[in-house]
């Protein structure tokens, strides 16, 4: 695993694999696990444990998921109001628009430098092999790259990702408040929430991730192990197994898939505001021999500008800050260099003595 930016372009070109029609794994697919994490193989003892399942209209949902995030930084939540109908529906456009010719889905492709567009997964470039799998990123509306793909049927699909948008950000506004306040961290301390306190000048992307049915599951991988950049992220995953989330650093625990569920993980950028009290968990996600595999992640960001740093309620003489203040953009950018980022903005003990505490 290379630290640093060195191996495949994010871009797919008329001469990348079409996944769909391979029988055997290519060589460039045969995936070489990272040695990123040692205590993998140490541990003999499984951790028979399945993430929280929060139900997010009852009481004690707060206090569940103050658990989950200082535990798993991860939890999947139902009742959590955003209609399944329109879950379904992003879904559905996710699904045609990956059924379509490659040469349709290349007139939509990622340009370089930018985000939004078909191509696949920024993280590529750390891996030495290809996964299997291929994404679509919105951010803003997605008019001008469904009008290539969709010419007569553009309108609807713009409408659904533009209200998926809506529900998703006020959904992310909801659990961020959850999150802070389990913190400690209420409305006077933000100021970074916009002016109705909700959360709306954050900024997002959702992104449509496919894995095909793959020949050889086994020595293959559709989304390689990672954190997310995000404050939070929401996930919907269809009834195909596939998402796994690293457990204490030593087991990968497959997250189940229930019916109308969204999964939530907290981001780099969380991690950062809660001085590392909650952590952007290591996910990935492996691929099946006969289902192909559908997930949709909504990734909640900061305003593009703002100085994130860790909260100063949660600091004391005895808990410094652990990571220097960093604003979005500054942060994408290192990682879009590093594979883990975080390193790059961590205090060092040398450091930690000249910061201010308070
Ligand atoms: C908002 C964002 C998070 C993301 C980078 C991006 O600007 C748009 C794509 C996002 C995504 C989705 C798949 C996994 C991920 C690591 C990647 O390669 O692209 C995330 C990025 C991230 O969290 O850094
Ligand atoms: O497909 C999945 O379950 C994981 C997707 C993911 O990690 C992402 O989009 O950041
Ligand atoms: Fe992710």
């Amino acid at each position: 695993m290379a630290t640093t930016q060195t191996h495949h372009s994010v871009h797919i070109t008329h001469k990348d694999h079409d996944l769909d029609s391979l029988q055997v794994l290519p060589d460039s697919y045969q995936w070489v696990q990272p040695d990123l994490f040692p205590s993998l193989q140490q541990h003999s003892t499984p951790l028979s444990d399945t993430l929280p399942l929060i139900d997010l209209s009852l009481p004690d949902a707060p206090d569940l998921i103050g658990k989950a995030l200082r535990t798993w930084g991860s939890f999947q939540i139902i009742n959590h109001g955003v209609p399944l109908s329109l879950i379904h529906a992003a879904q559905s456009s996710a699904i045609d628009l990956f059924a379509l010719p490659t040469p349709y889905k290349l007139k939509a492709s990622r340009t370089p430098g930018t985000f939004p567009g078909y191509g696949i997964a920024r993280i590529n470039s750390f891996f030495p092999k290809r996964m299997w799998s291929e994404s679509f990123t919105i951010m803003g509306s997605p008019l001008e790259h469904f009008r290539h793909l969709w010419p007569h049927d553009y309108s609807k699909r713009c409408d659904i990702m533009a209200e998926y948008d809506r529900e998703l950000k006020s959904l992310c506004g909801r659990l961020m408040w959850i999150a802070l306040s389990e913190l400690g961290i209420t409305r006077e301390d933000i100021n970074w929430a916009g002016p109705n306190e909700d959360f709306k000048t954050c900024n997002a992307a959702t992104q449509l991730n496919f894995y095909p049915a793959c020949p050889d599951p086994d020595r293959a991988m559709g989304l390689g192990a990672h954190t997310d950049t995000t404050l939070l992220t929401v996930l919907h995953q269809n009834n195909t197994r596939g998402l796994q989330i690293l457990r204490e650093g030593r087991q990968w625990v497959t997250v189940e898939p229930v019916a109308g569920a969204l999964v939530v993980q907290v981001g780099d950028m969380l991690q950062i505001v809660s001085n590392g009290l909650y952590k952007s968990p290591f996910h990935q996600a492996v691929v099946n021999r006969t289902q192909k595999r559908l997930s949709v992640a909504y990734l909640f960001v900061p305003p593009e500008n703002v100085e994130m740093s860790p909260h100063k309620k949660l600091l004391n003489p005895t808990q410094p800050p652990l990571y220097r203040p960093i604003s979005w953009t500054d942060f994408i950018r290192i990682k879009s260099n590093n594979f883990d980022g975080l390193s790059c903005i961590r205090v060092d003990v040398k450091d930690e003595k000249q910061v201010k505490v308070g």
